[in-house]
C-alpha cells in the first residue's frame, strides 16, 4: 500500500513510478544511433495489443521514486535523457523535466500523446495510437511523428495523423515488431511512393541491446 502522502507527491509529479533505467543507444526514429539514458516510467492505459512493454502498464507494480534521485542518477550517464514508459504523460512531467533542464540535460520524450501535454522538452516523439488518440495540443509541438504499422489500415491512419502535425515534424513509419517480415516490404514500397515519409526500425532489437 502506498501512503496518501506518496500518492499526493505522485499526483504532483514529484515522485514517479519508476520501472527501469538504462544507458543504451536510441534505437528508433530521428535520434537513432545516439547514446542516451532511458528512464521508463510505469503506468499506461492505452492498451496497444502489440505493446512490447506490457509489464509497464500497471503503475502499482513500479515503486514511486523521488525525481531528485532519478535526475542525480541519470546525470552520471549521458547528456541526453529519453523519458519513456508506459505512457509518461500519464503523469505531470513538469517537475522531472525542470530538474533535468537545471542540470543542462537534453530532454526527449516517447509518447502516444494520449494525455495532457506537460514538461519541457528538447525532442518530442509522438507515436499516436488509434485506440486512444492524442490530445490536440501535442500536434503543434511534436518534432517527429512515428506511426507503428501493424496492418495496411495503418497507412491511412498515418496520413490522417500527418495532416494534424506541424510542418516541421519529421514523419516515420515503423513496423510493428511481430509482423516486421510482412510489413517491411509494404513500408519500403510506401515510402518510395510517398517520400515525405521515412522508415524507422527498432534497431536496438537487431543490435541485441536494451
Ligand atoms: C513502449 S512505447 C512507450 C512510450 C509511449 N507509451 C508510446 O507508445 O509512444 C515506446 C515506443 O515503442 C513503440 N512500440 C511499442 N511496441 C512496439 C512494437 N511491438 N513494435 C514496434 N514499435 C513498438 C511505441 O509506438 C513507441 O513509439
Ligand atoms: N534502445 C532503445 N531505443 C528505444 N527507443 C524508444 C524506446 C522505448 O521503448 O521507448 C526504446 C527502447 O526501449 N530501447
Ligand atoms: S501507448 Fe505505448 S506503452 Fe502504452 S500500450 Fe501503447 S505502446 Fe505500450
Ligand atoms: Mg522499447
Amino acid at each position: 500500500m502506498v501512503s496518501e502522502q506518496v500518492m499526493d507527491l505522485v499526483d504532483k509529479g514529484l515522485m514517479l513510478p519508476l520501472m527501469e533505467e538504462f544507458y543504451t543507444i536510441q534505437g528508433e526514429g530521428y535520434h537513432k544511433g545516439t547514446a542516451a539514458y532511458f528512464i521508463r516510467v510505469g503506468g499506461c492505459d492505452v492498451g496497444c495489443h502489440w505493446c512490447d512493454v506490457k509489464e509497464s502498464w500497471n503503475a502499482e507494480t513500479h515503486p514511486p521514486t523521488q525525481i531528485a534521485s532519478i535526475v542525480d542518477n541519470a546525470s552520471n550517464y549521458s547528456d541526453t535523457i529519453v523519458i519513456t514508459g508506459g505512457e509518461p504523460l500519464t503523469w505531470d512531467m513538469g517537475p522531472l523535466t525542470a530538474a533535468l533542464k537545471e542540470k543542462k540535460l537534453q530532454t526527449h520524450i516517447e509518447t502516444s500523446g494520449a494525455y495532457p501535454f506537460t514538461g519541457i522538452w528538447d525532442w518530442i516523439c509522438l507515436s499516436p495510437k488509434k485506440n486512444k488518440l492524442p490530445e490536440e495540443e501535442i500536434y503543434a509541438v511534436a518534432h517527429e511523428l512515428k506511426v507503428i504499422v501493424y496492418n495496411k489500415h495503418d497507412f491511412i491512419f498515418a496520413e490522417e495523423q500527418a495532416e494534424k502535425v506541424n510542418g516541421k515534424c519529421i514523419l516515420y513509419l515503423q513496423p510493428e515488431w511481430s509482423v516486421r517480415e510482412k510489413m517491411v516490404p509494404l513500408i519500403v514500397d510506401y515510402v518510395m511512393k510517398n517520400p515525405k515519409w521515412k522508415v524507422s526500425l527498432q534497431t536496438h532489437k537487431y543490435l541485441n541491446i536494451p
